[in-house]
């Protein structure tokens, strides 16, 4: 299990979007990033799964940057796009072995644990329909279930939740705790309490910079570590480590897994 660190980042485009960010996203654990809208969120995620190229500073994951100089996100590396990044006329199911197969999964193994991953989501039913014609909390947990069937040791999801309702929030998040103790990095950008809550650890973005706030945060029934007493809580800090503080946006070049689909394009008047 890898840890990745985020050192000294920053990242301006016109102007500065980012700055002074230093973070360790641990392995095994589920770490929120909140902030207001604009603050710098997808920006951050993006940097860290090596879409984008830092202005300054380095993101790395077991000892190596997790930019490669293309914008193309290391293998180690799955994201869970705000957006989606689907492909409108492919199944749910094509869209999920695509992202197996760029991984080197055989079709035929990457088809069933495509469709043993539209299951995990409770859309197994809907892996045979074409991703246009599913409403937006379907097409989200197929964005879900292409970017956990793949093991990745770093997920990163952008706003995972929020076309879903309640039932579908607790089933999404159980699967992303799924990930982080299979030993997994697992970043949640969200403004959504209640995903900020069910998360470990919690850090906050206000216009590119990380906010004078960290939080562990303790999921009841989930044995992180365990809850400190109300003294014990007053005087806790991380140990061995600064305050760790929120990260910030930008749009993605294009989602891990989505790389090549040729193999089900179908001719113009086919479906
Ligand atoms: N390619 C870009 N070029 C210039 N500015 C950009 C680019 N991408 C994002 N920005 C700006 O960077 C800032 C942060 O955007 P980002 O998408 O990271 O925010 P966010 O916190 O994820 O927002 P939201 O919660 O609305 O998704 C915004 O002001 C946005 O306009």
């Amino acid at each position: 299990m890898s840890d990745v660190h985020v050192r000294g980042v920053r990242y301006e485009v016109d102007r500065p979007l980012l700055e002074d960010i230093d973070l360790v996203l641990r392995a095994g654990e589920l770490t929120a990033l909140s902030g207001p809208s604009g603050s710098g969120k997808t920006t951050l995620l993006s940097i860290v799964g090596g879409l984008l190229r830092p202005s300054a500073g380095e993101v790395t994951y077991d000892g190596a940057p997790t930019w490669r100089g293309t914008g193309d996100p290391r293998p180690e590396v799955a994201f869970v796009l705000q957006v989606y990044g689907l492909v409108p006329i492919l199944s749910a199911s094509e869209n999920v072995s695509v992202a197996l197969r760029a991984r080197g999964v055989a079709p035929a193994e990457a088809d069933a644990q495509a469709h043993e991953a539209l299951a995990r989501f409770h859309i197994g039913d809907l892996a045979d329909r074409q991703v246009e014609e599913l409403s937006g909390g379907q097409m989200q947990r197929v964005a879900l279930a292409r970017g956990l069937c793949v093991g990745a040791g770093v997920l990163l999801a952008d706003e995972p939740t929020s076309e879903l309702d309640e039932g579908n929030r607790a089933l999404v998040l159980a699967e992303l705790r799924r990930e982080a103790d299979r030993g997994a990095v697992v970043v949640v950008a969200t403004h959504d309490p209640a995903v900020v809550e069910a998360c470990d650890r919690h850090h906050s973005l206000d216009d590119g910079r990380l906010v004078d706030h960290t939080e562990p945060v303790h999921l009841p029934g989930h044995p992180v570590e365990p809850a400190p007493s109300p003294q014990e809580a007053s005087q806790e800090s991380l140990p061995g480590e600064p305050p760790v503080e929120p990260l910030g946006p930008v749009v993605p070049a294009r989602p891990a897994g989505a790389v090549d689909d040729s193999a089900f394009r179908r001719p113009p008047d086919g479906r």
